[in-house]
């Protein structure tokens, strides 16, 4: 277990576009883990990541008129996740049809769907927008029957919710070890073993064919850079749905999208965050 430094940021003024900012150029600076609040942000990075000279130079360089309070502690890598776990991550509903909770929870919401996330250090609680723009999406489709890949799977979520929606077959792609690990476990708590889980990137797309729904949570350059990669693996009348992005970067992707034969269908956001539709003909 590693060692972290716990960064706190209280922001003047602060919102929601301010966080987000400082999440997105920290997590460029190998911050792992985000908890935003009204006043700033608490960030965390492995110990041996940490160099105060690239914040420095981070918060001078931050793109809107806003002043910094910072500070810092060191958390012991034995406890840290569970510390984390207990103080951050509580049960979220999602369209009252969706609960997603941790293994030590108590008093669960019931409802149609109960997901089981135990996150450690991946992506994928529900909390963030585009994580729960995409389950609005799944709750809303059909998906019995449906051949999916989950791209970017981070702790599971997304692949665990359309076996349970009725997939037939989903492959999902995770990059990072940890993260990919922490999938397997999920996996296990939510009984839904039958996803194939992939360790890699785009690579693993060769042999899957055949795709009626392709989900990539991940982010702007990777979405656009391997996008073609996507839409091979794609049956005709197949969708896209894509987040991880905000909605002005729309026609960067559309751009990228429209020459593989992608076109628009829609598009829904939550604070400046979009989870966009794309079909095939
Ligand atoms: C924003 S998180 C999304 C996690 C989860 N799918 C969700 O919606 O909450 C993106 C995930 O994509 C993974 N990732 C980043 N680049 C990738 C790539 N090129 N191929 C596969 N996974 C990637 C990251 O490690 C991370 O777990």
């Amino acid at each position: 277990m590693n060692d972290y430094i716990e960064l706190r940021l209280d922001a003047t003024p602060c919102d929601e576009t301010r966080t987000d900012i400082l999440a997105a150029l920290l997590a460029q600076a190998g911050f792992e883990s985000f908890v935003p609040d009204e006043t700033g942000l608490t960030a965390y990075i492995k110990a041996e990541l940490f160099d105060h000279r690239e914040i420095d130079s981070l918060l001078a360089d931050f793109p809107m008129e806003t002043a910094f309070t910072v500070s810092r502690k060191l958390v012991e890598g034995q406890d840290w996740n569970k510390e984390w776990e207990k103080n951050y991550f509580q049960p979220i509903v999602i369209d009252d049809q969706c609960v997603i909770h941790s293994s030590f929870h108590k008093d669960i919401p019931e409802c149609r769907y109960d997901i089981v996330i135990d996150p450690k250090m991946a992506f994928g609680t529900g909390h963030h927008a585009t994580t729960s723009l995409v389950i609005r999406q799944l709750l809303a489709m059909n998906l019995q029957g449906l051949n999916v890949v989950d791209m970017g799977t981070g702790t599971g979520i997304l692949a665990i919710l359309a076996t349970m929606r009725g997939a037939r077959r989903v492959d999902a792609v995770e990059i990072d070890e940890f993260a990919f690990t922490n999938a397997v476990e999920n996996m296990r708590l939510n009984s839904t073993e039958t996803v194939e889980l992939h360790l890699g990137d785009v690579a693993e797309l060769a042999k899957v064919r055949n795709v009626n729904l392709f989900i990539a949570n991940i982010n702007r350059n990777i979405i656009t850079a391997d996008i073609a990669a996507y839409a091979a693996t794609l049956a005709s009348g197949a969708t896209m749905l894509l987040s991880g992005f905000y909605e002005e970067d729309i026609p960067v992707i559309m751009s990228a999208a429209e020459p593989l034969g992608l076109t628009y269908k829609s598009h829904t956001t939550l604070n400046r965050w979009c989870c966009l539709k794309l079909c095939t003909a």
